[in-house]
């Protein structure tokens, strides 16, 4: 197992730390709900008004005690270490969607997922760079599920068709080729019925501190 950014696991054991988390994932699903509702609402502007308010008492409740270091990891349920403030993947994080990347037998990654209308780009569509930086995470997984953990060096995507948001989808990625620390990676986005919407290969680079299964 590895860690990435040279983080210290420091799996949540006792139940308090648990519960703590669990809070903070409701706390994070909450704010992405409330992210929805921002960018759709439709209520007067008095209403806005009002809501801000309360919204600005609210944060500073949450400022009054900040952490100054990234999140510890968690226990998954499938026992693989999961990052709660990560961009992507992370419980606690309102940014993430969060993506729940699942591992097959044969090393290859997957994840179903539906893009949310906060994350949209052109209008009605899914912005590219939220794509991208899905499939940045999903490629990463499966460099590491390769046992090639690493840190992305280059990123090319190709954008087939718009992605839509509020509607299920499809993500896979796979190791296609390592040689020394250097790892290659490909994955796309797909609506059920398999049609490509987005596709990505990546390389990513194991950096020389961290040896086959990760930082050291
Ligand atoms: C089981 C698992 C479950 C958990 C899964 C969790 C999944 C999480 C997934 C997360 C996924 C999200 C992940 C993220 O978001 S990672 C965040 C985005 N990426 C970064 O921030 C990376 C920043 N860059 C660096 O840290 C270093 O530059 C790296 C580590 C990349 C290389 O620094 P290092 O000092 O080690 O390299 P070197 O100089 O010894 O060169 C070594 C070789 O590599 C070649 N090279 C170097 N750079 C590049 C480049 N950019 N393109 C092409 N090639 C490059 C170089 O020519 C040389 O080749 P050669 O001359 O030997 O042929």
């Amino acid at each position: 197992m590895f860690y990435y950014g040279g983080m210290t696991p420091d799996l949540a054991s006792a139940g308090n730390a648990e519960a703590r988390q669990a809070a903070l994932a409701t706390l994070g699903g909450q704010t992405r709900e409330l992210i929805d509702a921002v960018v759709l609402t439709d209520v007067p502007e008095d209403e806005i008004t009002a809501v801000t308010a309360e919204l600005a008492a609210l944060t500073g409740r949450l400022r009054t005690l900040q952490r100054t270091a990234p999140q510890s990891f968690e226990a998954g349920p499938d026992g693989v270490p999961r990052h709660p403030g990560n961009a992507v993947i992370g419980s606690a994080n309102p940014h993430a969607l969060p993506l729940i990347v699942e591992s097959t037998p044969e090393r290859t990654v997957r994840a179903e997922l539906a893009f949310r209308p906060s994350h949209e780009g052109p209008p009605g569509w899914v912005h590219g760079g939220v794509s991208a930086m899905i499939l940045d995470h999903l490629l990463g997984h499966a460099a590491a599920v390769a046992g090639s953990p690493g840190m992305t060096g280059t990123l090319s995507v190709r954008y087939r068709r718009p992605v839509p948001y509020g509607e299920p989808l499809l993500a896979t990625a796979e190791h296609t080729r390592s040689e020394g620390r250097k790892t290659w990676v490909e994955g796309r986005i797909a609506l059920p019925d398999g049609t490509v919407l987005v596709e990505a290969t990546g390389l990513f680079i194991t950096p020389s501190g961290w040896g086959r299964s990760g930082p050291e």
